[in-house]
């Protein structure tokens, strides 16, 4: 659906270059819902806003649904871009304008019957939840509301592509939670195609399909949330993957000699997080496995776990242990043999 080849961005400021982006190359795939994540400065607002060329690329292409973006200049450019919804961290509203006016803008731009310009703004304020306050203005609004508003707005021309420019970095964690949710209803009921950008992995964690890791103006990880999330290989995606992780150390068992404890993580996704997998070893391999920490969670709608256990036993039973559990499936990293 999207297509970015070898792009970049250098912004000429007096005698200094800037390069905000550094040779992307990226595919969105139609439907679903891709996260870009990095910290301040790393190039993430640029890299969407070439998307739809509200910054135009020094180098590479740019395709959306098979339309060559940067090709295009003038009033095919425009024509295109309303097929690309966007909202933003501080929602970009009309103060002077009310919700059904703000949302009806776009509409009226593209010159649709007044009839059918209401009818549209109704549906919209259904599908966003707010069907009470068309005749409010902006400022009568929780930010929340205003964020809804601005989804509205964005999907009133019926766009293939909504882009989400740190949608909820304005918001607390419950309101956050809920754009978060109409985000994934709205992606699952009308099948749009979302690129997101944040700096929160809760972000990434809760909608996305797949995420990339952007840091100083190029991609350095890519992969299913999932991969990305339990597998981290970038030292700035580690980074983002311990906002998450319970920092504080794991216990230590004492009951049993310091060379005699082998320290293992073991990561288990989706059905594996039912089944008594800990039980089960124990018995077979008749050594006593002790929890030092643990976590149960969900990406997305997969549920993983992840656990700190101590082997008991000497290096034999611990490397016969760490066999028994990798045959069942799961995903075993030794901190340390004791
Ligand atoms: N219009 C501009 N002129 C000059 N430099 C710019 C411009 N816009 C962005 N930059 C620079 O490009 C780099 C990437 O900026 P960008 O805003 O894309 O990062 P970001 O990841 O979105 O950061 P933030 O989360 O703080 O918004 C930064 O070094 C920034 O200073």
């Amino acid at each position: 659906m999207i297509q970015l080849s070898n792009v970049s961005k250098t912004y000429q400021v007096g005698d200094r270059s800037i390069a905000a982006l550094r040779n992307i190359d990226l595919t969105v795939n139609k439907g679903e819902i891709f996260g870009i994540i990095g910290h301040s400065g790393a190039g993430k607002s640029t890299l969407i806003r070439t998307i739809n060329v509200l910054e135009q690329p020094t180098g590479g292409q740019v395709f959306v649904d098979g339309v060559e973006m940067t090709a295009l200049n003038g009033r095919r450019l425009q024509q295109e871009r309303s097929s690309i919804g966007m909202i933003f961290q501080h929602f970009n509203l009309l103060s002077s304008a009310t919700v059904a006016d703000n949302i009806a803008f776009p509409l009226r731009l593209a010159k649709q019957q007044p009839g059918a310009v209401e009818r549209r703004v109704r549906e919209l304020l259904q599908l966003v939840g707010l069907e009470e306050h068309g005749a409010k203005y902006p400022a009568q609004l929780s930010g929340g509301q205003k964020q809804r508003v601005g989804i509205a707005r964005a999907l009133a021309t019926s766009p293939k592509v909504l882009l989400c420019d740190e949608a909820t970095s304005a918001l607390d964690p419950q309101t956050t939670n809920s754009i978060l949710a109409l985000l994934l209803d709205i992606n699952r009921k009308l099948h749009i195609t979302i690129v997101l950008i944040t700096h929160e992995m809760h972000v990434i964690r809760s909608i996305c399909d797949r995420v990339a890791v952007i840091d100083g103006g190029k991609i350095v990880e890519l992969g299913p949330v999932t991969d990305v999330f339990l597998k981290p290989q970038h030292p700035t995606t580690r980074e983002f993957v311990e906002q998450l992780s319970d920092s504080s150390e794991p216990l230590q068992a004492a009951s049993s000699p310091a060379h005699e404890r082998t320290i293992v993580r073991i990561t288990y996704l989706g059905e594996q997080t039912y089944a008594p997998i800990l039980y089960e070893t124990m018995r077979e391999a008749s050594v006593p496995l002790v929890i030092l920490q643990g976590t149960i969670s969900r990406i997305k709608d997969t549920p993983y776990g992840q656990m700190v256990v101590e082997i008991q036993g000497g290096r034999a039973d611990a490397e016969e242990t760490v066999a028994l559990l990798r045959s069942r499936g799961l995903d075993v990293e030794v901190i340390r043999y004791g």
